[in-house]
């Protein structure tokens, strides 16, 4: 079942020191069926930022159409906006975007308790996650008195914790050191084999090969996309490192 469909999405900005226009998304169509780990790449300035803003309904498309569930988030009502975000979309980003002054526990509840959901209600949606995500024994603890794995896994917790419809992570692994990144990337794939659509806009070759499926974007298109298949996380990061090799050599022969 398809959850998302993108379709000649295109976004201009207007610069403010001259006339000119950039193009940041030319023509971007996808799909993401239900329950996919789709990760999206391209070099700095490629517009994946751009894609991300107008998936999440923080930025709005110059034309073109994003549909959830056959839904089009240009029909939503900007008074209906943030209940949107908060209940069909997770996010995740790359410095964690925790409460410093909140504890763990009230990060993470943090989405329920803007929806006036029951006490009775959070308390039993919270346990199993944080047991899910290994960070139970820390719900009492603050942002500042954990390590960035734990602080990230926190934020992961908060996106899973209204069960939405897709999960929209920006550069996850970026702060983390290469252990707490293997493992929130395992962490991934987990929630994902239980039935979680993610997207994930990364840098890393080996964050990307831990999904099944990679787009490229490139100057305002999606250039390429690969399938993970049956491969390995070794197997999958050697033909993304191929696929962006040919990236960067057609960007060159561009210049
Ligand atoms: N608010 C803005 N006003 C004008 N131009 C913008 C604006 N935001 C982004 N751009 C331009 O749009 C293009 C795409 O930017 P975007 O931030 O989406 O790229 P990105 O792939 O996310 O880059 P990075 O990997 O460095 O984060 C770039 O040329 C950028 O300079």
């Amino acid at each position: 079942m398809t959850l998302l469909e993108v379709n000649h999405l295109k976004k201009t900005y207007a610069t403010r020191f001259s006339n000119q226009q950039v193009e940041a998304l030319k023509d971007v169509n996808f799909t993401v069926e239900k329950g996919e780990f789709v990760s999206v790449m391209g070099e700095s300035g490629s517009g994946k930022t751009t894609l991300l803003n107008i998936l999440s309904t923080l930025d709005k498309a110059s034309s073109g159409e994003v549909l959830l569930e056959g839904k089009n988030l240009a029909d939503i009502k900007d008074s209906k906006v943030s209940d949107f975000r908060r209940k069909d979309l997770g996010f995740v980003f790359q410095d964690f975007n925790l409460l410093d002054n909140f504890s763990i526990k009230d990060n993470i509840l943090l989405p329920l308790v803007l929806s006036n959901t029951p006490v009775k209600e959070m308390e039993a949606r919270l346990l199993p996650i944080v047991e899910k995500l290994g960070i139970a024994n820390l719900i009492g603890h603050y942002p500042y008195e954990v390590s960035g794995g734990q602080k990230q896994r926190a934020a992961v917790a908060r996106a899973l914790i209204t069960q939405p419809k897709l999960i929209l992570a920006d550069e996850p692994t970026g702060a983390l050191d290469s252990k707490a990144s293997q493992s929130l990337l395992e962490t991934f794939e987990d929630i994902n084999e239980a039935g979680q659509t993610i997207m994930m806009v990364t840098h890393s070759t080996r964050a990307a090969a831990h999904s099944n499926r990679v787009l490229f974007i490139q100057d305002g298109i999606v250039f390429n996309e690969i399938y993970r298949g049956n491969q390995t996380v070794d197997q999958f990061m050697e033909k993304i490192t191929q696929t962006l090799m040919v990236l960067v050599n057609r960007g060159e022969q561009h210049d």
